[in-house]
Parts: C-alpha cells; structure tokens; sequence
C-alpha cells in the first residue's frame, strides 16, 4: 500500500479514517498527492457539515417555535409586540422611530377621512351648525395619506381633526363603526391627539402597539427563557396573506397561537363585505385545528380584545335601553346588534361580559376533533396582561415539549 505523503505529512490526523475511503475508491493505485489531498480536504469538509448539521438539529429541537395565526387585525402583530416590550427591547430606535411617527401621523389622517366618509353615507348629521364643520371636513377629506406624512404636513390639520373627533355627528359614527371598517387602535390615538401633535413628539411603547400597520412579510422574534430559545413567527391574517402561511409550516413547529378579534361577531371582512369576521375566524380555526399537518403541535387560543368587548357591551346596553324604536326610525340612530341576533344559539346575557367570553370558547372548542386546546382571555394592549398569559403559555408550550427535550438530554 502507498502511503500518500501529504496524508503522511499534512494530514496526519485524517489519515486512519479516510484511508480506507481512499484505497477502496482508488483500485487502480493511482497514488496522485494533488489528488489525495483534494480527497482529504472534502473529506474533512463533509465531517465539518455533518457536525454543524447535527448541532443546528439539536438547537432546533430545543427551539420552541410558536406560530401566531388569525385573521386581520385580530392582534397578531400587537402579541410581538408584547413579547419584545416584555423581553425589554425597544419598538424602534432613531430612523425607525421616525418612521413609525410618520405611521401614526398617516393612521389618525386616514381614520378621521374614513368617519368622515362614513357619516355622510350613513346619513348622520353633523351636531356642530354653527362653525361651518362640513366644508372644514372636507378639507381634511381632501388630505393626502401616505407612510411619509410629515409634521408639517400633519400639523396643518390636526385642530380641524380635533374639532371633527369631538362633534356628536362623529361620535354616533363612531358608535356604528361595525358598519365600515376603522381601526380599533384610532380612539387612543385620538385621545392623544394634542401629545402626538407636539413637534417634539417621539412615540412611546403605548402608541406603537395602537398603530396599526398590516403585516405583509413575515415577522420573527427570539427570545432565551431557561435555556430554551422562543421564535416567534407572525404572518399577515387577512386573505391575500394567508397563502403565506404555508411557507411557515414545518414540522418543527412546537405551537399554534390562534388570535381572535372578540369583538368581530358583529363586523364583516375588510375583503369582503358580505362575510361576517367571526364565521371566517372560525372556518379557519376549524381547519388548522384539525390539520394532520399539527397532529404535534399544541394549540392556544386567544380570545382577544377583552377591553373592546367590554365596553362594546356596556354601550350596547347603555344604546339598546335608551332609545326607543320610534327614536330610531326617526334620527336613524345607532340599532347595534346583539350576539343572540346574530348567533340565535346563544340563550345567556347578551350583555354579560364572561357569559358571551364562554360563549365565545365554546363556538371555538366545538370546532376541534379530539385534541385539547389551552384559552386565554387577554388584550393585547396591556402589557401586564400579556405578561400574566404568557408566563402561562410559556410553560404550557414547555411541558408540551418536554419529553423531545429530555429524549435529547
Ligand atoms: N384596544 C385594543 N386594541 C387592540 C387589541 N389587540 C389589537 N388591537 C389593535 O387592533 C389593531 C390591529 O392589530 P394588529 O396586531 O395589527 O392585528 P394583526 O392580527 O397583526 O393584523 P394583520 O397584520 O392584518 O394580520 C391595532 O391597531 C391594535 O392596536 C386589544 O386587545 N385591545
């Protein structure tokens, strides 16, 4: 047997194990040394790959991969969000903060043209007829909006914004906002109206979870708790974005964190105006709880939105036993309508906050086959709420996966 020098040499170390390699993949005893030690270098290469292959698998197994699901503007991007305040990192720092000052200045413009829009089709009138209120509104209907409004640009209108948030003509638009479609971080920003319009306004963690920019990409965040690393994964929920959906599934997946608007059972899609919000919730919940393609993940609910709810039904109330129908034929007031009009299966209060949270958890648990489903009831704004449900969850999701952790140990 020819010994190649360069293994005799270089690569003395590599030697033993590639030899046998070498002699069976060279019968004819070629005993080239440019040959040999290009053999010697893909060899140690391949044992390099394999090495690192084996690592990232065991770094994957002790990663718990959380995917948040749910249809648009349920409060996925709100619950990432949460997760880095928590985690005690920033939502945005020098040019991104600036441009998400920008995001706010474009979603007050945008959400005052939209009530706007929406009085004057559903035929409110104006409660202010003395200052000339219409043509001061179409002022600012005529406002440009983009990402890129500046505070010059935004500081034109932002008295007339005030004046036109705060007419009753407004104000019972707002009331009927199931009817057209507004964003349901606006009434804090609104209410913030003279902070935000300062020039040395710099948003602050709250404002950033009550702006609202739809998720088009695809957003991921880790964080480290006891060793075991949490990657976040959040998609865009409304239809376009749900095709993405399917580059994220893997079977490395350790969860499914399903958010839902509570507050949807009377609003209908953005994409389609016919649909209503909740039954759409609910046929894609069905479908994902009872994908084979989840068969090993665990599956959370969030009932989201408690905050909105709440005051959703004590306004209903509040409208429901103040008017009277000839009220309503006459001044075309608000006629909300109540969970048992609208789902008849429901026999509880429908003014009751935690009778129409069960209510609501049961509509979800009567979807699922066979497989337990962990619920919460949070909103999405308050961070020591998320806090309190993701200590929860956390530990959930880790005794879901502690047997493959322990099988690696
Ligand atoms: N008051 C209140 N507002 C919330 C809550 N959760 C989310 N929001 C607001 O609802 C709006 C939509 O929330 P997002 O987190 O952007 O919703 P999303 O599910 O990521 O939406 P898509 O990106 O379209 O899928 C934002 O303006 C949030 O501030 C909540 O619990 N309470």
């Amino acid at each position: 047997m020819i010994i190649p020098r360069c293994c005799r040499r270089k690569y003395r170390r590599c030697y033993k194990s590639c030899i046998g390699d070498y002699n069976n993949n060279n019968d004819d005893g070629d005993d080239s040394d440019d040959d040999h030690s290009d053999y010697c270098d893909e060899m140690k290469e391949n044992r390099r790959i394999e090495k690192w292959l084996k690592q990232e698998k065991h770094r994957l197994k002790r990663q718990i991969r959380i995917l948040l699901l749910g249809t648009g503007e349920s409060g996925k991007s709100t619950v990432l969000k949460q997760m880095k305040i928590i985690h005690g990192q920033n939502l945005g720092e020098g040019q991104q903060l600036e441009e998400l000052r920008h995001v706010i200045y474009f979603n007050i413009l945008k959400g005052i043209k939209v009530l706007i829009d929406a009085r004057a089709k559903l035929s409110i009138p104006w409660s202010d007829k003395t200052a000339d209120i219409q043509s001061k509104a179409d002022l600012v209907f005529r406002a440009e909006t983009n990402n890129l409004i500046t505070f010059e640009y935004f500081s034109r209108y932002t008295a007339l914004i005030d004046l036109i948030w705060n007419d009753d003509g407004i104000q019972t638009t707002f009331q009927k906002r199931n009817e057209y479609q507004l964003s349901d971080g606006l009434p804090y920003l609104f209410r913030n109206l003279k902070r935000i319009s300062s020039h040395t306004y710099v948003p602050n963690n709250q404002d950033l979870l009550h702006a609202r920019v739809p998720t088009r990409t695809v957003l991921e965040y880790t964080v480290d708790y006891k060793s075991v690393a949490f990657h976040f994964i959040d998609v865009g929920g409304q239809r376009k974005q749900r095709k993405k959906w399917l580059q994220c599934f893997d079977n490395m997946l350790t969860s499914i964190l399903f958010i839902v608007s509570s507050i949807e059972y009377d609003q209908y899609l953005v994409e389609d105006t016919s649909v209503n919000r909740l039954d759409e919730t609910l046929a894609v919940f069905e479908l994902i709880i009872n994908s084979d393609y989840f068969h090993h993940a665990s599956i959370i609910l969030f009932l989201n939105k408690t905050d909105l709810l709440a005051e959703k039904l004590k306004q209903t109330k509040k409208i429901k036993r103040s008017i009277t129908t000839m009220d309503n034929i006459l001044y075309n007031y608000h006629r909300p309508q109540l969970l048992n009009e609208l789902y008849p299966q429901y026999s509880g209060d429908p003014f009751n906050l935690q009778q129409v949270q069960q209510f609501l958890q049961t509509l979800f648990e009567q979807r699922r086959s066979y497989r337990p489903l962990y619920t919460h009831f949070t909103t999405a704004v308050d961070t020591e709420n998320i806090k309190r449900v993701f200590n929860d969850v956390r530990e959930t999701v880790l005794h879901e996966n502690i047997k493959s952790i322990i099988n690696l140990q």
